[in-house]
């Protein structure tokens, strides 16, 4: 059953469409990412499923339950739901143990009990032995942690995250990245998290739902979104690549041969397609190889492991050779010099639909 539904959800500050007719499901139990650029829609998603707006068209559903149409809204503290935003917002005269014991305190629940599910929750977290430690005397993932655990004291079964990690540096946000993977195996929350990090949301969640201008423009797997990504936009958000031009010589159901720049491949496809077409090629599917196609050396940078190179195709009748032509993006294990002559081999190539 789906947890959550939202239904041609709309919302409109002034002119604007912030949410422009969204409908998605989220099952129980699965966990969500909403990736999207700055102004997507992603925080107004959150707010409106959490209860802090209301929508100007459409509905939320929790099961079978009305939570919200333009009339009608539940308020936010009788949905039952957790909420982690960025800002920690912890009580700073408090210390850890009291903050996360507030929503238990302010629901009356017997002080024996609050100890041991604190107690637990803090172990969860990985912040045993930290309970009369003050708010200031905590780093910024410590409190992060304080934040999660006080909203998982509460046994919500939808938590909500808004961009939990941004305010913390590399090395923290990928331990906590294992830390919410965690959370989601223990509590079996049906859990929706906003990041504008997409490698975060690819590492962490067991479906993408990919937002532009107040819509979802494809909602699947991790790797289907990065795979097989539904139009440009997606596949401009998700992942590193090259997006270049070719034309169908022959398709088969789900495979098609191209040329590109007089080269010829097979490419993945999600139907039969025909003529000009766009194909989706990304780093890693790429490699300098003594035969592949032709292309030229614009460009390198050292990226640590790989150089990132950045290759000129031939112009169509021109023959190789730097010019205003396409470019492809590869991580090349060796070095190469600007202006080289190179022959890459592709191992995957995507036409992106109705591009
Ligand atoms: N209270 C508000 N009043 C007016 N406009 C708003 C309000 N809240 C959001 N918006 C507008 O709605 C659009 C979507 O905002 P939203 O915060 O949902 O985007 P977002 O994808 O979460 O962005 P970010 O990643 O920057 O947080 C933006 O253009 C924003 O300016």
């Amino acid at each position: 059953m789906s947890e959550i539904k939202v239904e041609r959800l709309t919302k409109r500050f002034n002119e604007t469409a912030a949410l422009d007719a969204v409908s998605l499901d989220f099952a129980a139990g699965s966990f969500t990412a909403l990736l999207g650029p700055s102004g997507c829609g992603k925080t107004t998603m959150l707010r409106l499923i959490a209860g802090f707006e209301a929508p100007s068209q459409g509905r939320v559903l929790f099961g079978d339950e009305l939570m919200a149409d333009p009339q009608r809204q539940v308020p936010p503290e009788a949905r039952g739901v957790g909420v982690v935003f960025q800002s920690y917002a912890l009580w700073p005269h408090m210390d850890v143990a009291e903050n996360v014991a507030y929503p238990l305190k302010a629901r009356h629940v017997k002080r024996g009990e609050i100890a041991g599910r604190v107690g637990a929750v803090l172990d969860i977290v990985g912040l045993n032995g930290f309970e009369s430690r003050r708010i200031e005397e905590l780093s910024g993932g410590q409190r992060q942690r304080v934040a999660l655990a006080r909203c998982l004291v509460a046994d919500a079964k939808i938590i909500l995250f808004d961009e939990p990690l941004a305010n913390l540096d590399m090395h923290l946000r990928s331990s906590m990245v294992d830390a919410f993977r965690d959370i989601h195996r223990r509590t079996g929350a049906t859990i929706v998290y906003v990041t504008h990090d997409q490698a975060e949301a690819l590492a962490l969640a067991d479906r993408v739902a990919i937002m532009s201008r107040g819509k979802v423009l494809q909602a699947a797997a991790p790797q289907e979104v990065y795979r097989a990504p539904a139009n440009a936009t997606v596949a401009g958000i998700v992942g590193r690549g090259s997006i270049v031009g070719g034309t169908v010589i022959d398709h088969a159901e789900e495979t098609a041969t191209v040329d590109i720049a007089g080269h010829r491949l097979v490419a993945r496809s999600a139907g039969t397609s025909a003529g000009p077409v766009k194909i989706l090629l990304r780093p890693e599917a790429l490699r300098i190889s003594p035969e592949g196609m032709p292309a030229t050396v614009l460009d390198s940078v050292y990226r640590g492991p790989v150089h990132e190179v950045r290759l000129a195709l031939p112009m169509p009748g021109r023959g190789p050779g730097p010019g205003p032509g396409q470019e492809l993006l590869i991580d090349s294990t060796e070095a190469v010099a600007v202006g080289q002559s190179v022959n890459v081999a592709v191992s995957d190539a995507w036409i992106i639909p109705g591009a």
